[in-house]
Parts: C-alpha cells; sequence; structure tokens
C-alpha cells in the first residue's frame, strides 16, 4: 500500500512526517527501521505520525518513532515540524495547536514570522522520571562511565535527558561517551546524552547523542535539558540561545515552577510516496 509523506527538518534533525488521519497504515518497529535506513530507506532521524486526539481537549496526538525503532516520548524539534506540517496539510487553520504525545500535552504556537514557539512543559529532576537509578534528586550526579567518573545533569523533558559539561563541543568525546551513556545501566529506559559547552551566561554550545538514533544535528528537547540543567547549576540565566551544529534555538525557563519555552524553525524539505507492508 503506497502512503503519502512529508520529508522535514528542524536545524538538521531531519522526520519523516505521516498523517494517519486521511491515510491508513500499520507501523511498527521494524518498518521504521526500514523507512529510517538512509540507503535502502527514505531516512530519518525520526518518524513522526499524526493521528486523531484521544483526548477531546486535543487537536491531535502524534507518535515519535526514533530510527532504531523506539517510541519515544518528546521531540522539540518534531513538534515544530508537527505543527508547520498539519497546517501545510489543511488539517487545521490554528495557529495554536493543542497536541497530545507519549510524554504529556505540548501547546504549539506557529508565529507569522514561519518559526513556531513550544511550551515545552515543566522539566523533571526528580531521578525517577526518567527513570535514573540514584539515591537523591541533586544538580549533579557521579556517573562512572569506561572507567571514568562523569559529573551529569539529569532531566526529564517528557524524554529523559543527561547532560554533561565539556570545555570544548568540537573535541568532545561524542562518539566514544554518547553510546555508553545511552545504554549505561542507571537509566532503565536508556538516555539521550548531550554535551554541553558555556560560552556565556545566555549561549551555549550543544551537541547531542539521540537515544535510538545516534548524534543529531539538532535536538530540541536536548536544548531545553541543557538549558534547564545549566540553569540549576548556577551556570546560565534565562534566555538562553542554544547552538548546536544545525543552527540556533532559543529557549527560555522562569524557574522551577514554569515551563520552559523553546521557540525555532521548521522546514519542508519535499514530498513523496512509499510502500509500507
Ligand atoms: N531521541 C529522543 C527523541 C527525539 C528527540 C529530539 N529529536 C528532539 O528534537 O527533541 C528520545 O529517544 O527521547
Amino acid at each position: 500500500m503506497l502512503v503519502h509523506f512529508t520529508k522535514m527538518h528542524g536545524l538538521g534533525n531531519d522526520f519523516v512526517m505521516i498523517d494517519l488521519i486521511t491515510q491508513r497504515a500499520r507501523i511498527d518497529a521494524a518498518q521504521v527501521r526500514r523507512l529510517a535506513d538512509r540507503r535502502f530507506g527514505i531516512g530519518f532521524d525520526q518518524l513522526l505520525v499524526v493521528e486523531p486526539p484521544r483526548d477531546p481537549d486535543m487537536d491531535f496526538r502524534y507518535r515519535i518513532y526514533n530510527a532504531d525503532g523506539s517510541e519515544a516520548e518528546n521531540c522539540g524539534n518534531g513538534a515544530r515540524c508537527f505543527a508547520r506540517f498539519v497546517r501545510d496539510q489543511r488539517l487545521t487553520h490554528k495557529r495554536e495547536i493543542r497536541v497530545e504525545t507519549a510524554g504529556g500535552p505540548l501547546m504549539l504556537a506557529v508565529q507569522h514570522d514561519g518559526r513556531v514557539r513550544v511550551d515545552m512543559g515543566q522539566p523533571r529532576f526528580t531521578p525517577s522520571a526518567l527513570p535514573f537509578d540514584a539515591p537523591g534528586d541533586r544538580p549533579l550526579h557521579a556517573l562512572e562511565v569506561d572507567g571514568a567518573r562523569l559529573e551529569i545533569g539529569v532531566v526529564s523533558m517528557g524524554n529523559p535527558h543527561a547532560v554533561l559539561q565539556v570545555a570544548d563541543v568540537d573535541s568532545a568525546p561524542v562518539a566514544e561517551l554518547g553510546p555508553l551513556i545511552e545504554a549505561h545501566p542507571r537509566f532503565a529506559c536508556n538516555v539521550n546524552a548531550g554535551f554541553m559547552e558555556v560560552v556565556a551566561p545566555d549561549y551555549i554550545r550543544l551537541r547531542v547523542f539521540e537515544r535510538g538514533t545516534g548524534e543529531t544535528w539538532a535536538c530540541g528537547t536536548g536544548a531545553c535539558a541543557a538549558v534547564a540543567t545549566g540553569i540549576r547549576q548556577g551556570l546560565l540565566k534565562s534566555p538562553v540561545t542554544v547552538a548546536l551544529p544545525g543552527g540556533e534555538l532559543s529557549v527560555e525557563w522562569a524557574g522551577p515552577d514554569a515551563s520552559l519555552v523553546m521557540v525555532g524553525p521548521a522546514e519542508r524539505v519535499f514530498d513523496g510516496r512509499v510502500a509500507l507492508r
């Protein structure tokens, strides 16, 4: 069966969008892995599947699949592309869009400049929210990785993040440490691993080795995780510009009881049709 899809990206974090409101298809982990392959499939970091909401107060539901077929609770760059997609597809004319995700509801606003503002919800630092095996909540946790003792910040943005401060992102050992942190046994559901260089209290550089995908050119929840843990450690002050390999995001956080708010672009690349088994 041929299914229409749209290829999009948020700062080079690339997605395939499939609308299962006007189409029908069965999506499973094996399909996702096949479509994710950049030679034998379409190629993407994540597949985003758009569906009708379960909660009548919501406008849509969208599911997030990493390239390895695992389902994720949240995707910041994906949320911006989702908002652009549902309007481009005339599935809604709204600019303020409420969407259900596995990690909870998100409020999206498509701005007149084309960028999308996402209310990413409140960060949750308690280890059980990730989950992370730790005796209690603190700004920094010790983590033994490959014989080295790292100091990491941990936070849930709906999905789990570990953030390591480094002196220079360009020379950070992302390829070596990323997979080891991602699959560390103290993270029962694995974790996204962020490598943060603090340039100034309002400016960081960031690389993210994403759970289920590997290093991506940008990670929206990773940007929020780095800002939230950095502010908590007294290193950063809101608003913060996050410079990722694919471009910059703006992240604001007014403090513990407030949501993080992220603003950034969403680009449409091409449309296509693909056979789903
Ligand atoms: N790999 C992530 C999901 C995608 C997040 C990222 N692409 C973003 O923009 O937030 C996870 O397994 O939690």
